[in-house]
């Protein structure tokens, strides 16, 4: 607990100190663990603008677009978007949202979103929100879903864990050894999860 106010103390006085730039929160966990539903709660209560990264691809996916089969398929393999294209996605959707405060939802997933980002947006993020969620409860959750995912099903659920362990694991850890990281246990209501998200993002001053 005590480590865990340490990083929000440092969190805070950096995001205070320099507002030129927008403020970034990456929000990161496996699939299903409830980075979505929670970025919706956090927006609303904190007014950040909500961009999810998977959202965006499927958008993409779905408007004919010149990468929308290979987008498509690589989502139903569970595997990783080349960067260029969802960054890409990423910063329009920034540079039009009109806000200065951004919940990048499933975003980065690995090095190479984390470096494109880095070189194409030109920021590194003030706060990665990690869900930590038990593989059992993720699972559950996804085969719940309901929405028609073309990844939502026992064998793309299975390939998203190994990518989720193998390429987005290391990500966080990246994060967490520059002090960025907050851990949330993602087991609970949805409630219950938000209220350990809530002081975190009231201790920011922005
Ligand atoms: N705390 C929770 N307890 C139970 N179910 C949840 C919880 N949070 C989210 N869900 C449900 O689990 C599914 C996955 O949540 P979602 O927010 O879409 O996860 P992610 O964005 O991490 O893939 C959704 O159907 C959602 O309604
Ligand atoms: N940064 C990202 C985010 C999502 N994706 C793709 O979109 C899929 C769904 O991501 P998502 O964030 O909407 O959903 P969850 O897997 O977290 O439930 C991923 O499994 C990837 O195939 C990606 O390639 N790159």
């Amino acid at each position: 607990m005590a480590f865990f106010k340490t990083v929000i103390a440092k969190l805070a006085t950096e995001a205070s100190s320099n507002r030129c730039n927008p403020f970034i929160a990456f929000v990161l966990g496996g699939p299903g663990s409830g980075k979505g539903t929670q970025c919706v709660k956090i927006a609303e209560t904190f007014r950040f603008a909500h961009l999810s990264a998977g959202d965006l691809l499927r958008e993409e996916m779905s408007s004919n677009s010149e990468n929308g089969t290979m987008i498509h398929d690589i989502i139903k393999d569970g595997k990783i978007v080349p960067s260029e294209i969802t960054v890409n996605l990423l910063r329009k959707a920034i540079h039009s949202s009109g806000n200065h405060k951004f919940l990048i939802d499933g975003f980065p997933r690995n090095e190479e979103n984390r470096i494109s980002f880095e070189r194409i947006v030109g920021v590194e993020p003030d706060i990665v929100l990690f869900f930590d969620c038990p593989e059992e409860e993720m699972v559950k959750r996804v085969l719940n879903r309901n929405q028609g995912r073309v990844d939502d099903n026992i064998d793309t659920m299975k390939k998203r864990l190994e990518v989720f362990k193998k390429l987005n694991l290391p990500v966080i850890d990246y994060y967490s050894a520059k002090g960025k990281v907050c851990k949330i246990n993602a087991v609970g209501t949805v409630n219950e999860v938000f209220e350990k998200v809530q002081p975190v993002l009231a201790a920011l001053r922005i």
